[in-house]
């Protein structure tokens, strides 16, 4: 697998270079483990760990690697199936969770993510409000997202969702499909470029694995399809979770990302929306409720253009819902396997001495 493969472009090759004066390589972890790291280079896969200077310079959690990252690693000697990470190279674009304003607790789920493919099902599942707030998610990460209303088989009458969402939506492109049928498949070609990674978001049961099994193709074939007690068809995505399609295309698929709610999307909204919380910012009552209150920043830009009523009008309902969802059980964490850290860590060293037997 070459680095370019992997999604290396000019503007990494410019950030690696003092690491690599340094006699370091460039690798893109693959797959995160509780600590250790798959990290797959130009020369295959290893086992990485952080160097112990690498955990000393560490100030939050967000300094370490995440699936995605770009890292520069040492191969140890005299071992080929390990490697030492000595630093993550900046993140272009980042899904992170954290509580809000608390920059220690912010932990990476993924990064590098250049498109996410906001994942809805037409089934009686779809739901303006999480949308949103998995827009937000998407905006505060810096990746494009591009929504995808599965599952239109079941549910054929979509011109009032349409309708709506274009409000919420902007710019934002939507493609009504099928990943059951591939219906309107044809439509994400041009998201699929070779070296451009996508993620998937939306909650659980909207179709995601399968609209992967569509995107990934025949390579999915090493993914295992195991059956559950209610005979379901499940893929598992502890193995393997950067995946580099036949297309070329890179898919992330992790737990984080699957874990990751609409409403830890919540501390994504002032940074998504930094724009208009600093309009806010500017009333002359800090309690002001923008209706009648004298010296009004928000009600003052919206009269002279300068704030759009459609963008006031998110914002507001973005916080109303993520207020009210944050009180919620967050249902996927129930969901959540149990590691077998063991098990795992035999797994992943199996599958880097199995690669690097490729090679
Ligand atoms: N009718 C129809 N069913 C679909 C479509 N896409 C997925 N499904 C079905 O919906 C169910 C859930 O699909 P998954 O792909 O497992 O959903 P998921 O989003 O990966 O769910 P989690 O793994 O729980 O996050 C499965 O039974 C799929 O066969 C579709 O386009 N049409
Ligand atoms: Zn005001």
């Amino acid at each position: 697998m070459t680095l370019a493969q992997l999604g290396w472009n000019d503007a990494c090759a410019a950030a690696f270079a003092p690491h690599a004066a340094a006699g370091a390589v460039p690798a893109r972890v693959t797959l995160e483990l509780k600590g250790f790291f798959e990290v797959t280079g130009a020369e295959g896969a290893r086992l990485g760990e952080c160097t112990g200077k690498f955990i000393h310079d560490a100030r939050t959690a967000a300094d370490y690697p995440a699936i995605g990252d770009w890292v520069a690693i040492i191969p140890q000697s005299g071992d080929d199936t390990r490697a030492g990470i000595h630093a993550v190279l900046p993140r272009r674009t980042c899904f992170s969770r954290k509580a809000a304003g608390d920059q220690d607790h912010e932990q990476v789920v993924a990064a590098n993510i250049d498109i996410v493919f906001l994942v809805s099902a037409l089934d009686g599942n779809y739901n303006l409000h999480r949308l949103e707030r998995y827009l937000a998610a998407a905006w505060a990460s810096g990746a494009e997202p591009v929504v995808l209303l599965n599952k239109v088989d079941l549910n054929e009458d979509t011109a009032g969702i349409l309708a709506e969402l274009a409000a919420v939506c902007r710019d934002v492109p939507i493609h009504v499909i099928s990943a059951q049928t591939r219906r309107g498949l044809k439509a994400l070609q041009p998201y699929l470029q070779p070296g451009r990674t996508v993620a998937l978001l939306g909650s659980s049961g909207v179709g995601k694995s399968t609209l992967i099994n569509r995107l990934v193709g025949e390579y999915l074939q090493d993914t295992q399809e195991v059956r559950g007690p209610d005979n379901k068809g499940r893929h598992t995505t502890t193995q393997r979770e950067l995946i580099v399609a036949p297309s070329g295309v890179i898919v992330i698929d992790t737990p984080g990302m699957r874990e990751l709610s609409p409403w830890d999307a919540a501390a994504g909204i002032d940074a998504a929306f930094g724009d208009v919380a600093a309009v806010a910012a500017r009333c002359k009552f800090r309690d002001c409720a923008h209706t009648v209150e004298p010296g009004c920043a928000v009600r003052a830009a919206l009269a002279d253009g300068s704030l759009e009523p459609v963008r006031w009008q998110t914002y507001l309902r973005m916080q109303r819902t993520t207020a009210h969802e944050i009180r919620r059980v967050n249902p996927d964490a129930s969901r959540r396997q149990k590691t077998d850290f063991k098990k795992l860590t035999k797994a992943l060293r199996q599958r880097v001495r199995e690669k690097s037997g490729d090679e």
